[in-house]
């Protein structure tokens, strides 16, 4: 059956995104996989699928999947998509949505002059909630790569995230480092590789080698979640620009039980049909 999507990115983190209100749309992990294929396929990081809410004081479900077929918990750089993608497409006249997702509601929303932002619900540090294993709940952790040790600090946005205080991203072995740190045991559902440098109290740098993608040009809870731990380690005020090779992002976190805020771009590429 022929599907409509729109090929869209955030800062270089490139998406398809289907609308599955107006349209079946029934997709198997090998046919995702065919679809994100830069040579076979349409080609994305991630495919975004937009669905009726299951509780009616929502507005949209939103599910999402890596390039490797898996179907993940949130996506920062597509919720800022997603609220585009359902404005241009008329499914709504809201500004501002509640989203649900595998990992609870977030709250993305366009103003009148196309400023995006996001609230990213409330960050999770413990042990079990990224998930993770340890001895106990800390900052930091060690984590042995074999060859050599590095030391993460754990955030959830829903996602998992690890995250590593680094000199200089430039330079930084993150093709190498990366994977490992992805599937290492102590994840045992693997895990997104954050790598920060600390610019001063509000900026930082950051590459991340994503679950399930590899790096990308941004990722957008990696971002949520660096800032974060840099607030959590006295490194970072309140609001951060978040410096990635896409380009830029705000992020604001106020601290203890208080939603993550993100504000970035959205860019619709083109439309397209493919046979699914
Ligand atoms: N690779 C991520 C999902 C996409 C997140 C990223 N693209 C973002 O903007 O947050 C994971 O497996 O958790």
């Amino acid at each position: 059956m022929k599907v409509k999507f729109s090929k869209m990115h955030g800062l270089g983190n490139d998406f398809i995104v289907i609308d599955g209100v107006r349209q079946t749309v029934t997709l198997t992990t090998e046919k995702i996989r065919q679809l994100g294929d830069r040579h076979f396929g349409v080609g994305f990081d991630q495919l975004l699928l937009v669905e009726s809410p299951e509780s009616a004081d929502n507005d949209f479900r939103y599910r999402i999947f890596n390039n490797d077929g898996g179907e993940v918990e949130q996506c920062g750089n597509g919720a800022r998509c997603f609220v585009k993608f359902v404005t241009e497409q008329r499914l709504t006249n809201k500004r501002a949505l509640r989203v649900e997702t595998q990992r609870g509601v977030i709250v993305p929303e366009m103003d009148a002059q196309g400023a995006i932002s996001v609230d990213m619900g409330r960050p999770r540090f413990a042990p079990e909630e990224i998930p993770f294993v340890a001895e106990a709940p800390g900052l930091r952790y060690p984590l042995n790569l074999g060859s050599e040790a590095v030391e993460v600090s754990c955030v959830s946005m829903g996602n998992p995230h690890a995250v590593i205080v680094v000199d200089d991203v430039d330079s930084y072995p993150v093709g190498d480092v990366g994977p490992r740190v992805e599937s290492h045991p102590c994840f045992p559902q693997r895990v997104n590789a954050g790598f920060m440098q600390v610019l001063n109290r509000t900026e930082i740098r950051l590459r991340v080698f994503e679950r399930g993608a590899g790096e990308t040009f941004a990722c957008g809870t990696g971002a949520c979640a660096a800032v974060v731990a840099g607030i959590r380690q006295g490194l970072l005020e309140n609001e951060v620009k978040v410096h990635t090779r896409g380009g830029d992002l705000t992020i604001s976190w106020q601290g203890d039980d208080t939603p993550v805020r993100m504000t970035g771009p959205a860019v619709t590429v083109f439309t397209g049909e493919v046979e699914v």
